[in-house]
């Protein structure tokens, strides 16, 4: 953790969560109740079919609710996108940003990733930027120049610690049941904010590093605890309301909840 730093849990539901998916939003809502939801933050990413519905279903809750992807325009001729300007509109107050799906599966680049993150500024969203190195740029030792190509292309000018959330997700991680070493999470997340800091300036030093890739309750511990590790974002286990409700109490034994009563 980040000294000073509100630390954040989030969930990515990906391409998954029918309407009978909607009970295990209540659940994780509900669950939220109690003096660590005004520690933690709490954002879950369901797939745009359920973003309205499900920010309805939190609206009395810590719960925020975010999407997974935006276009870099507010509207026009761009059929089966959505834009950041549509997912405030229901509500929402997060969207994700440049994830390795979307870089990889529809070849989104720095510049693109960088504009997407600007539309979602622009209409008040927290952006949550996604960076990381495959496992081939691993393998070739290139994780670093990785993370400094992407911070310095994807991240606005103008982002601040109140509307931007960095994600490191070694995409080696992602659904494989592999995690770095901390020290490697250490040393990756330790070397963003470096680069956070050339990229903003002193917002740099607030900004939220969360960490992705295979977390789930038996590991959470382990990885929140890390040195600025500020978060996670948490894929496959965010599914379930138990796990992910487990993953965010977590950090019952991490913050100091004395005076949240
Ligand atoms: O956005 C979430 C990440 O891609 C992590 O996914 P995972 O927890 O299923 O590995």
């Amino acid at each position: 953790m980040t000294p000073d730093v509100r630390p954040m849990v989030a969930g990515n539901w990906k391409m998954n969560g029918l309407r009978s998916a909607l009970d295990q939003i209540k659940a994780i809502a509900d669950g939220l109740d109690g003096p660590l939801s005004q520690k933690v933050d709490a954002v879950l990413c369901p797939p745009a079919t359920l973003l309205y519905v499900a920010t309805a279903l939190a609206e009395d809750s810590p719960l925020k609710i975010g999407a997974q992807d935006c276009h870099h325009h507010n509207s026009g001729a761009y059929t089966g996108d959505v834009s950041a300007e549509m997912i405030a509109d229901l509500f929402a107050t997060h969207v994700i940003v440049g994830h390795s799906e979307r870089r990889k599966d529809h070849a989104e680049s720095d510049e693109l990733v960088l504009a997407k993150a600007q539309a979602a500024l622009g209409v008040g969203l927290q952006a949550i930027i996604c960076v990381g190195e495959t496992q081939a740029e691993r393998d070739a030792g290139q994780t670093l120049d990785v993370l400094a190509r992407q911070i310095a292309g994807s991240v606005p000018e103008g982002a601040s610690a109140g509307n931007t959330i960095i994600a490191y997700e070694p995409v080696w991680a992602i659904g494989t049941g592999l995690t770095p070493t901390a020290a490697d999470i250490a040393v990756a997340h330790d070397f963003l904010r470096s680069r956070l800091h050339e990229r903003v300036g002193s917002e740099a030093a607030q900004m939220r590093i969360l960490y992705g890739g295979s977390v789930k309750p038996s590991n959470a511990r382990e990885i929140l605890g890390i040195a600025h590790v500020d978060g996670v974002l948490v894929g496959g286990a965010s599914l379930k309301a138990e796990d992910f409700l487990a993953i965010y109490k977590t950090y019952e034994g991490l913050v100091d909840l004395a005076d949240a009563a």
